[in-house]
């Protein structure tokens, strides 16, 4: 069965056919440098991540490169804001860009290009596209004529006739540009300097790059002319991945990607989760237990001035919200600890939606990923738990068995199609549990029926595959973390007994039982057709 994957481009589902066979040339948009990161950014970069390894677990020999755009509005913004300088904020929020992702396990891309360091890659592509008609100076600035570009609008589906006058998809000082721009949907390449703000030489006078070029230039400079996959949010996919496909192959005149994919937004209530609605959480808050997942009717408190964040109030002073409480000497109070949400079980929760469906940010959606990691992680450090009661030499664990290959195949099938997640972690799921059943009973009886072999047998397959996810228990984590509180199988028994004892109207017991498990931080739902769910808090 091939990998099939759904192409923007062609509007539908196709086989991968990468264009040199065995490697996968892979460029993905990067964040803008001015602000921590939010847990819309977390599911785009989990996402590509987890497509990556995919991809290399398939077998391909995969170059993944992501760009951090460091010169913008937005961050100049911020460094007036802050009293500091558009390299400063970069260089700052690339760091905490790096923190974050490596708490979510996301792999390190091969390259990392800047807008600041392909200066002269982006200044080539511009004279390319002047002396090919494609581009025109005015003002001091240069200007993209779409109407020259006779595919303008293929990846979007848009017509030129219907989009937005001046849709640049950044802020802009519109009406100056308007002035100097011959059709309305005509986009910037170079700027003309202004008072105060970084510029560069180029022969069109001091200045800098408009923000689509950047990345026609840094494909071009590490990856080549024409890319496998080029992927990103769906917010991209007009204007800039338009106007990228419109710069690069007017340039070329060859495909710029193979293939475009675009994950789907995190929402609050339907909402993109952005900056500039300030619904968002960080993903430093939320893994500190510093959130609230009533975000619309008590949104972040809004920001000094226009466009900016939840942390941006404590941005001068040298950190988020989080450092802030922190650095003054303070331990995480009780609330914050029971709300921090553990890297994995943020992963988990990118990875329970299909990459193209919509997330919509909830605490029951959090609650539900939680829980979902509890079981896996139950699973994963069975062998490390168990391993040697049962005989297992864990350290030549792969040299001694195979894994169980019907579920290999399985999990093949779903990530085949279009990187059906919810489906491959079906097969994870089953596995944990069967082996968080195996566990209690090997704890409570010492001994179980199933053979080491065939446990040991699940237990690789389960690590192997939840690896390929990215799914990892991180190492520094206790081995006694899964016993720590109620196992899932150990919950789902007293459960079974409360409801033994209400079926025999023994209702303290059935109290008793409930309670019991609420000082294990349990909760129960009794649901109305007499079945019972629950979470832990
Ligand atoms: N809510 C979201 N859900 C999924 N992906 C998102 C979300 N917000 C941003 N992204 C993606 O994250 C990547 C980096 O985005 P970028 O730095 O341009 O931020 P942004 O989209 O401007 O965010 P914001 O609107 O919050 O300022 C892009 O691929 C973008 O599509
Ligand atoms: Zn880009």
């Amino acid at each position: 069965m091939p990998l099939t994957l759904y192409n923007s481009l062609t509007r539908r589902e196709s086989p991968f056919e990468p264009l040199e066979p065995g490697k996968v040339r892979m460029y993905c948009c990067g964040v803008t440098v001015y602000d921590y990161c939010h847990v819309g950014h977390a599911r785009a970069y989990i996402v590509w991540d987890m497509v990556r390894r995919y991809l290399m677990w398939r077998g391909y020999d995969v170059r993944y490169v992501q760009n951090f755009t460091d010169i913008d509005d937005k961050i100049l913004n911020r460094a007036r804001e802050t009293n500091s300088t558009m390299e400063a904020v970069a260089e700052r929020f690339i760091h905490e860009y790096f923190v974050d992702m490596e708490k979510l396990n996301i792999l390190k891309a091969d390259e990392y290009p800047r807008a600041t360091h392909t200066m002269d890659g982006i200044k080539r592509l511009i004279h390319e596209l002047e002396n090919k008609g494609y581009a025109y100076a005015s003002g001091g600035d240069v200007y993209y004529n779409v109407r020259q570009f006779a595919d303008y609008g293929k990846l979007s589906g848009r017509k030129l006739e219907e989009m937005q006058a001046g849709a640049s998809g950044r802020l802009e000082t519109a009406e100056i540009e308007a002035q100097k721009k011959q059709d309305s949907s005509d986009f910037a390449l170079w700027k003309s300097t202004k008072p105060g703000e970084p510029a560069w030489d180029s022969s069109w006078g001091k200045g800098r790059p408009g923000w689509h070029i950047e990345c026609s230039a840094m494909v071009r400079d590490c990856l080549g002319e024409t890319i496998d996959i080029h992927c990103g949010g769906s917010d991209l996919t007009f204007p800039h991945h338009e106007n990228e496909i419109a710069q690069s192959e007017a340039a070329t005149g060859k495909s710029l990607a193979n293939y475009w994919m675009h994950n789907a937004f995190v929402t609050v209530n339907g909402k993109k989760m952005s900056k500039s609605l300030h619904n968002f959480i960080t993903i430093r808050d939320l893994l500190d237990g510093n959130w609230s997942g009533d975000l619309e009717s008590n949104p972040p408190q809004p920001p000094l001035g226009k466009g900016g964040s939840k942390n941006e109030d404590s941005l001068g002073k040298g950190g988020s919200k989080n450092e802030d409480s922190l650095g003054k000497g303070g331990s995480k109070s009780e609330s914050e600890k029971s709300k921090a949400v553990e890297p994995m079980a943020v992963r988990l929760f990118v990875l329970m939606a299909q990459y193209r469906s919509q997330i919509d940010f909830t605490e029951e959606a959090i609650a539900s990923a939680k829980n979902g990691w509890h079981t896996l992680k139950e699973g994963l450090l069975f062998g490390s738990q168990h391993g040697s009661k049962l005989g297992w030499d864990v350290e030549k664990i792969d040299e001694l068995t195979g894994e169980d290959n019907t579920l290999v195949q399985q999990f093949q099938a779903a990530m085949d199609n279009d990187f059906n997640t919810p489906g491959a972690l079906t097969v994870l799921f089953e596995l944990a549990k069967e082996l968080g059943k195996e566990g209690n009973v090997l704890v409570h009886q010492g001994q179980t029926e199933t053979s080491p072999e065939l446990l040991q047998q699940k237990w690789v397959t389960l690590v192997s595959l939840a690896g390929v996810l990215g799914l990892e228990v991180p190492p520094e984590s206790d081995s006694n973390d899964a016993v720590d509180g109620l196992s899932d199988a150990e919950i789902e028994a007293m459960i079974q007994q409360r409801k033994d004892a209400r079926k025999a109207r023994d209702f303290a017991e059935g109290d008793r039982i409930r309670n019991e498990l609420k000082d294990n931080g349990i909760t129960l739902i009794d649901q109305k057709d007499g079945t019972t769910i629950w979470h832990r808090s």
